[in-house]
């Protein structure tokens, strides 16, 4: 007797369980555009959405008519976040009340594999990281050194490859050309290497399908229970195991990057890459946070700033061709700006295929526009979070107490009506050029936080900025590109926002 009635033990939990979750989910309420399931709150609606949270979290936006909501989790978690994308709470966050909003405990374990770097530290520990990251990037010798990356790998890899794909007729994914291109110049603006990963063979490279493993186990992290994936990694199961074994990749080649450039350094041989002014750096503030271990410090800061920039970089690139590819009169007005720029210029140029200078790319205008416009619509950080430390009343009157989490949603910025106008959801580069054709600084305003806002600004927005355009002048130029019929075209999910299979597309020359 006694042991039937063990057994059945499960199987009345289980019971239970189950008529708990039935109970929820025919109880179920909607409030205005959000489900919420007693018991449960709108857990099961997130899980259901956590393929596609920014479109979900926009569309209740447009539900709602206001930029702020609530999501709660079950009764048993103490799961709460408020979510925005209201302007003036968003410069309240990231500004007024900075410290009030760190990033937070969690946010430092689900991104672990970057370290200690800028993108995970706060308060002092950020702050050092953030002078020297400032330090190395207002540098005149590493803007330099961009402008040549830019030019040099448009020529050297860029070029010859979509030259080759075109006289081949072949299709490529624009999106793996972008993501190439994007770690090839991280990669020398980091460390100062080559890697050549942008080449015709579309060649492997352990270390940066390693990053990319590490930035899936992040993804993992954010939609499975803290305690499950921490189990999986104590025991080295599934992408924790994965996980582990990129890690280990990642640490074998920054390990040996660190040790050369500090043997060249040795050796008087100077270089301007980030890793270089890091070590001059740490010479000379040598605090107690950087000494502890003067390697692994090195180690989280360019994880971080290799990071930072590799897949935003990519992102922004691969959603400007998609919306200037919908857009021929956008692409002609581009066209028509690069033809007056080629034509200003000395017979060198007219070669086939055509590399522009990068400070001549900078001051076109309306090529400026439509790179913000895309941005703005598609920002390649679509969500920020944030951790409440004190209770505060934001400025729409919500209220966050001590432990909430804040989830900015910059897509939602760039898609409300009532922020951007009726035809916000147009790509018009037009609105950031004023009557004088001068550029509109939306993007020292709240409404444009693509690039963050306040003290944790994104230290490579021009440096972004430099290499979009090196990308879209050499495309564009020399190109005349199909976008392949067929394609559904959606966001996969990820940190940053990139497509779901790429953009398929066939080149021919362009002859201007
Ligand atoms: C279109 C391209 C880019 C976009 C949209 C972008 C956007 C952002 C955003 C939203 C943040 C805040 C992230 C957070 O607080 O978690 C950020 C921070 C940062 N970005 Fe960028 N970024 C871009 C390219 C780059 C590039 C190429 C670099 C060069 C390495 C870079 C370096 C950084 C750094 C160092 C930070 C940390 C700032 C801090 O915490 O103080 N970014 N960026």
């Amino acid at each position: 007797m006694v042991s039937i009635s063990k057994s059945l033990v499960p199987a009345i939990f289980s019971l239970l369980f189950i008529l708990f979750l039935s109970v929820g989910i025919f109880l179920k309420k909607t409030s205005k555009g959000i489900h919420y399931w007693l018991f449960l709150g709108s857990l099961p609606t997130l899980v259901m959405n956590s393929r596609r949270i920014p479109e979900w979290l926009n569309e209740v936006f447009h539900s709602l008519g206001r930029g702020s909501f609530f999501i709660d989790g079950p009764i048993f978690s103490k799961l709460k976040y408020l979510v925005t994308c209201h302007p003036q709470n968003i410069e309240y966050i990231l500004k007024t009340d900075f410290n009030n909003f760190p990033k937070g405990p969690d946010f430092r374990q689900i991104f672990d594999p970057f370290g200690d770097g800028i993108l995970n530290a706060d308060y002092d520990a950020w702050k050092v990281q953030r002078r020297m990251a400032h330090t190395a990037f207002i540098a005149s010798e590493f803007k330099d050194l961009l402008s040549n990356v830019s030019r040099k790998v448009a020529e050297e890899q860029l070029l010859p490859l979509l030259a080759h794909a075109a006289n081949t007729g072949s299709t490529i994914d624009l999106q793996e050309v972008c993501s190439r291109f994007a770690f090839d110049v991280n990669m020398n603006a980091a460390f100062g290497v080559h890697e050549n990963y942008l080449s015709t063979e579309f060649p492997s490279n352990d270390l940066a399908e390693a990053t990319e493993k590490a930035h899936e186990a992040v993804i993992y992290r954010h939609v499975m229970p803290m305690f499950l994936w921490k189990f999986m990694r104590l025991f080295q199961i599934g992408s924790e195991r994965e996980t582990t074994k990129a890690l280990k990749t990642i640490d074998a080649h920054f390990y040996q990057l660190i040790l050369r450039k500090r043997e060249n350094l040795l050796h008087g041989i100077e270089s301007f890459d980030l890793l270089s002014s890091h070590i001059k750096s740490q010479e000379q503030m040598r605090t107690s946070l950087t000494t502890k271990n003067d390697d692994k410090f090195l180690r989280d800061s360019m994880m971080s700033l290799l990071s930072a920039g590799k897949d935003t970089l990519a992102s922004g690139l691969i959603w400007f061709f998609w919306l200037v590819f919908k857009t021929p009169a956008a692409e002609a007005n581009i066209l028509e700006e690069l033809k007056l720029l080629f034509s200003s210029k000395s017979r060198e140029l007219l070669e086939w295929p055509c590399v522009f200078d990068a400070q001549d790319l900078s001051g076109l205008v309306y090529l400026h526009a439509a790179i913000c416009e895309s941005l703005r619509l598609y920002p390649p950080v679509p969500l920020n979070s944030k951790t409440v430390l004190k209770e505060a009343v934001l400025p729409d009157g919500s209220l966050v107490k001590p432990g909430m989490q804040i989830i900015i949603s910059n897509y939602s910025v760039g898609r409300m009506p009532w922020i951007w106008g009726e035809d916000c959801l147009e790509f018009k580069p037009e609105r950031w050029i004023d009557a004088d054709g001068k550029l509109i600084r939306h993007e020292n305003m709240s409404k444009f936080v693509t690039f963050n806002a306040g003290p944790r600004t994104c230290l490579g927005r021009d440096m972004a900025f430099t290499h979009i355009k090196a990308v879209v002048a050499a495309v564009l130029f020399n190109f005349q590109v199909q976008v392949l019929e067929g394609q559904h075209i959606i966001s996969k999910p990820a940190i940053t926002l990139h497509m779901e299979k790429g953009l398929k597309v066939q080149l021919q020359k362009r002859i201007i």
